[in-house]
């Protein structure tokens, strides 16, 4: 079976390596229609766990499933679930085609997929090249092709933008939410939230193999954006923000500089019309995103 919505469900998921717990009762989903970014620092049990998912690696106990099914019971299981891991994993003397044709032949995949694949991840002008010379970037693009020889419905990617430059992890972005769009289900893993932040809808954070936190990134994000203010009249604006602030609203206020403040609980547009009203000068207006690496760190216990 390819068609349909997938959902990845990992239950109570375990598992021992003699001594050492990779993964350690880990639970959580995988939603399908969206890019779920799996998150947690270097040994925190991201690729264990997605090897299990695809029965790689046999759980010392909990579950993995895929539209409700293990990944062994699945039908046709190269078709339904692709995964990528290992960036350097070419015959160094094959050519991207011979590589692909390798793979869907194993597959069971027809031929012209393979070309339809070295189009559509840009590939067909270095078809003929042998993967020796292929840069960083273009080795992602061939395992992605790889993974999507046989029209997955669940897309695995163990650290897809390492080594990509912006533009690499741009083109990344777009082609995956392409494939999220069309209801497949995509986890991401990393162990830097930045590389991913602008690729995923949803997180999952894990830590010494425990789920740290799992959700939207939105929610993860934690408050609300601050707005970054610079006035040369700081001290005028910051008495009426806090004596008239809109109703209903309880702003939060921090002193950067003379001239600058930094106001939590109101939007950009709340704070000039204040302004405004106050015939407060106001000479520029930042909206400040959340740091969201440092509430990675935090979460993951990395921060020094
Ligand atoms: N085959 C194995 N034998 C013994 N220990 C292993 C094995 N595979 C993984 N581990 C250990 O399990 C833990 C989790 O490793 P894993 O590779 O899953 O982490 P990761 O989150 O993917 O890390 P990274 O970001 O570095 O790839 C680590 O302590 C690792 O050393």
């Amino acid at each position: 079976m390819t068609g349909g919505e997938l959902r990845v469900e990992v239950r109570d998921l375990t598992k021992r390596f003699g001594d050492v717990i990779a993964v350690d009762g880990l639970g959580f989903a995988v939603e399908p229609g969206r890019i779920t970014g799996f998150l947690g620092p270097n040994g925190a049990g991201k690729t264990t766990t997605m090897r299990m998912m695809i029965g790689h690696i046999a759980p010392t106990s909990g579950s993995v499933t895929i539209g409700g099914k293990r990944y062994h019971e699945l039908a046709n299981p190269s078709s339904t679930v692709g995964a990528v891991f290992d960036a350097a994993s070419f015959h160094p003397d094959h050519s991207a085609r011979a590589h692909l044709r390798v793979y869907a032949a194993m597959g069971g995949h027809p031929d012209e997929r393979v070309d339809e694949l070295l189009a559509l991840l840009d590939l067909t002008g270095v078809a003929h090249r042998r993967t020796r010379g292929f840069s960083t970037g273009m080795r992602q693009r061939l395992n992605l092709a790889t993974a999507l020889l046989g029209d997955p419905r669940v897309l695995l990617l163990d650290e897809p933008t390492n080594g990509l430059d912006p533009a690499g992890t741009a083109r990344l972005r777009s082609f995956l939410r392409d494939l999220a769009g069309e209801g497949r289900t995509v986890l991401v893993s990393s162990h830097v939230l930045g590389e991913i932040q602008q690729v995923v809808d949803d997180v999952v954070v894990i830590r010494q193999g425990r789920l740290v936190a799992a959700g939207p990134l939105a929610e993860l994000s934690g408050p609300a954006p601050a707005i970054l203010v610079r006035s040369p009249d700081a001290d005028a604006l910051a008495q009426a923000l806090s004596r008239n602030p809109p109703a209903g609203f309880t702003p939060r206020l921090e002193r950067v500089d003379p001239e600058q403040l930094r106001v939590w609980g109101l939007n950009a547009a709340q704070v000039a019309d204040l302004a405004a009203a106050h015939r407060v000068r106001v000479h520029g207006l930042t909206t400040e995103r959340p740091d969201l690496e440092r509430l990675f760190l935090d979460l993951t216990g990395s921060a020094r």
